[in-house]
């Protein structure tokens, strides 16, 4: 078989599989890794591999096998101390061990972005019991925010508003966290007028690396996961500049060559750095229909060291998220034709199970404006049924 690289991507969950389709466009061998048989990615690349991310002999014994030329994660739970050890003996993880490394954990991408890079965050501090919550608490004033340090789409996360919700909260945050790292960041709840996500790329240039950006994307978030996206999302040029500004301070520390999606509350023109994804994002699955080259094309390009277009444009598009509300194993879809009626896309993850708020599709829209495509999305997305078998 030719091929242009061989990649092996660490998760293989609906962004993977739509990077999937991007990196075969560009002549690339695929293995999709996850926990589960039949994920989303793995229905759309060459060869599969089912373990656990967090099993680190079977992650190092899969390297190993298949001698990829680039390891991209695709998930933040991943045993990164493996690929640390991988990456100095030269195989290329994307973007960097080191940013794999400080994204899984909050706690240490905020000791980075707040302290060395000295970029503005909300006020925080980290908790390892409930004592160490209260304090916490007393920083940062009511409402906070309590996460687990290592958790992702919102899992562990809840708004606390007064003293006798703190111990709720520790222990749910507990319960669903990742790892066995019993930590939580607690932070100040930001009132912010919205939130973006920044889609920063960082690749190779003419001379040396270059940084280009996607026009920020707005979204919604419920329970801490993303219900809906629009892009562009509507800012003053002196946010949208500092927004970029701690974008690429944190990228080039980061290092290595891919598509991050940064997090960012803005208030005013004040903004406040939020968090990051070293890899494409959820609110990102926009761009599918949004941008001539998708988040998956972008970080695609980047990662195999091809040509990045330094303006990247988008035309008012939305997502909005088709999600399931029961537990199952056999699943069937409906609605799509009256979903599609008013020209919006759908995209169907194909998920072997459900579980109450999976995230199971998406609906795209592209129209004049983005409150228009936020309407139609959202219709369409409602118009999706699934049904559940027994
Ligand atoms: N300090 C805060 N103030 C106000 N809202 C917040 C704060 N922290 C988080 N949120 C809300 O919760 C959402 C999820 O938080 P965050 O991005 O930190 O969690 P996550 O679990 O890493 O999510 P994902 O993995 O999907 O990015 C944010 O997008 C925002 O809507
Ligand atoms: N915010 C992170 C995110 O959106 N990650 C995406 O969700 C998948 C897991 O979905 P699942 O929990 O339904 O298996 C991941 O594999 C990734 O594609
Ligand atoms: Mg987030």
């Amino acid at each position: 078989m030719t091929f242009t690289a061989k990649i092996l991507l660490l998760g293989s969950g609906e962004l993977g599989r739509e990077f999937v389709i991007s990196a075969k466009r560009l002549g690339a061998y695929v293995v999709a890794c996850d926990a589960y048989d039949n994920a989303p990615a793995m229905q759309v690349a060459d060869a599969r591999e089912v373990f656990s991310m967090l099993d680190g002999e079977k992650l190092r014994a899969a390297i190993e096998t298949h001698q990829p030329d680039y390891v991209v994660p695709e998930v933040e739970a991943i045993r990164t101390e493996v690929l640390a050890e991988m990456e100095a003996k030269g195989v290329n993880i994307v973007p960097s061990a080191r940013a794999t490394q400080l994204t899984m954990n909050r706690d240490a991408i905020r000791d980075v972005a707040a302290d060395e890079l000295g970029l503005r965050t909300s006020v925080y501090s980290y908790a390892k019991n409930l004592e160490e919550v209260r304090a916490g608490a007393m920083k940062t004033g009511f409402p906070c925010i309590i996460k687990p340090v290592m958790s992702s789409s919102g899992k562990g996360q809840s708004t606390v508003r007064s003293d006798d919700e703190l111990e709720g909260a520790w222990d749910y945050a507990v319960a669903n966290m990742r790892g066995d790292r019993q930590r939580v960041i607690v932070e100040q709840f930001v009132d912010f007028d919205y939130e973006i996500t920044l889609l920063t790329v960082r690749h190779k240039a003419k001379e040396g690396d270059g940084v280009s950006f996607c026009p920020p994307i707005g979204h919604r978030q419920e329970r801490g996961d993303y219900q809906e996206s629009w892009q562009p999302a509507l800012m003053s040029d002196d946010a949208i500049a500092a927004a970029q500004d701690m974008a690429r301070k944190v990228v080039n520390d980061l290092g290595g060559y891919g598509l991050f999606g940064v997090e960012f509350f803005v208030k005013g023109d004040e903004v406040i750095f939020s968090e990051l994804s070293p890899r494409p994002h959820d609110t990102g699955m926009v761009t599918s229909v949004s941008q001539n080259l998708s988040e998956f094309d972008l970080h695609a390009r980047a990662i195999m060291g091809l040509s990045i277009p330094e303006m990247i444009r988008a035309r008012p598009s939305a997502s909005a998220v088709i999600l399931a509300d029961q537990d199952s194993e056999k699943l069937t879809y409906s609605g799509l034709a009256a979903a599609m009626a008013e020209g919006a896309d759908i995209r169907i993850f194909g998920k072997p199970t459900s579980r109450p708020y999976r995230r199971m599709g998406v609906a795209l829209a592209c129209a004049g404006s983005t409150d228009e495509a936020r309407r139609i999305a959202k219709d369409a997305a409602g118009k999706v049924r699934i049904s559940y078998g027994e």
